[in-house]
């Protein structure tokens, strides 16, 4: 990556959002890189202390509007927009920049499968082909040669992280998963809805988009691609009266004589020597506030008292790990920098 004074020049489409404004809080941590561009739309014109009070002190461009962005003072952008509109935008942008989109719109390879759950032809079919789909931990070789790397969904990173090595050991029954998944409300992003007012979200749960949420065929690409057949899952998301965080627990069957044990041990010796992703020890389960705030993955299993059946329970904060965390984990690995840079904060506990 082109850099000017041993800075990588970052720009951040959608500042003024939830995921912009982890990603400038990461970033005020990041020796190595210079924030140049800031984006916002309703925010356009203002400063990003007046959007974000608590990062005021950082002495940082006025948002702008994209039409008016100067990508000659960026080597990469971060393109946290609303899923939908990332497309047209990217294929846009200058060639030279390399791109980090925190979107749903580069992350299924299959353009008919993203036309059947998003609603709408792909805007950027050949885009769409060098796009390489980055949980870091699994695609780290091609992140590193990547131009357009398509950030994992946050639900999609909590369920694939310890399902894969299960589906490609053949330790599990593939065709017998259910996840069970839980959010905070900033999963939704900032812009106001009514499912996010807090008269909607307090002291309750609910599931939402059941039997039809889009981020089932997400999992189901990165499981399909693990088990080299076709792989369905039966996937529920639920919204918590919590601002951060994901808890996502996942039922499954052993398969081939394996053990909970078995399991455990497969995803413990699959992130062996991995920063961000840890095997609890046996039986005990993570929780969101183990990872508040942090780019951690905690992953605990169970054995079920059903004989031959298992529980896994992982955690993440959607913010983090489940969006600005793996972005900026992925913008280290296409630098050649260390992977863990600005990445080590401990998480917020309690
Ligand atoms: N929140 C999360 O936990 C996760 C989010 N993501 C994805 O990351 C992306 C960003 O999410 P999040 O930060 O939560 O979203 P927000 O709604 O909080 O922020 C969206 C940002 O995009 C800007 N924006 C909105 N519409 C337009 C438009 N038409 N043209 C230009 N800019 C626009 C907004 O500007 P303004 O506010 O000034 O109008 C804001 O800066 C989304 O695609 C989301 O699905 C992925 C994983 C997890
Ligand atoms: C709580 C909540 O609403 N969560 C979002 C997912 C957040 C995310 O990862 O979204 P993208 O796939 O758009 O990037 C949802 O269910 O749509």
């Amino acid at each position: 990556m082109t850099a000017s004074s041993n800075h990588i020049r970052v720009g951040i489409l959608g500042a003024s959002g939830y995921t912009g404004a982890e990603l400038i809080r990461l970033l005020a941590q990041h020796p190595s890189t210079r924030i140049t561009l800031l984006t916002g739309d309703r925010a356009a014109g203002k400063p990003l202390g007046e959007v974000f009070p608590h990062l005021a002190y950082l002495d940082l461009p006025v948002l702008t509007k994209i039409e008016d962005a100067d990508y000659s003072q960026c080597d990469l952008v971060f393109c946290a927009l609303p899923h939908g509109t990332t497309q047209e935008v990217i294929a846009a942008l200058p060639t030279h920049l390399k791109v980090v989109d925190l979107s749903a719109d580069f992350r299924l390879h299959d353009v008919d499968t993203y036309a059947e759950w998003y609603g709408h032809a792909h805007l950027a079919p050949d885009l769409q082909k060098e796009a390489v789909y980055g949980i870091t931990e699994l695609a780290r070789d091609a992140v590193a040669k990547a131009r357009l790397v398509a950030n994992p969904g946050c639900y999609p990173t909590a369920a694939q992280l310890p399902l894969v090595p299960l589906v490609e050991a053949d330790l599990i029954d593939a065709d017998d998963i259910v996840i069970d998944a839980k959010s905070g409300v900033s999963g939704a992003g900032r812009a106001a809805k009514e499912g996010s007012l807090f008269t909607e979200v307090t002291e309750g749960i609910h599931a939402y988009s059941v039997a039809k949420h889009r981020h089932a065929p997400e999992i189901e690409q990165g499981l399909t691609k693990a088990a080299g057949r076709p792989i369905l899952v039966n996937f529920t998301p639920h919204l918590m009266p919590m601002s951060r965080g994901i808890l996502s627990t996942t039922y499954v069957k052993l398969a081939g004589g394996a053990s909970p044990a078995d399991l455990r041990e497969a995803i413990a010796s699959r992130y062996q020597g991995e920063p961000f992703v840890r095997a609890l020890p046996m039986g005990q389960v993570p929780a969101t506030r183990h990872v508040r705030g942090s780019n951690h993955t905690l992953i605990g299993v169970v054995a079920d008292r059903i004989k031959g059946r298992a529980i896994i329970v992982s955690a993440i904060d959607n913010l983090v790990k489940g969006a600005s965390g793996q972005a900026v984990q992925n913008m280290n690995v296409m630098a050649g920098l260390p992977e863990t840079t600005a990445l080590m904060q401990p998480p917020m506990f309690p």
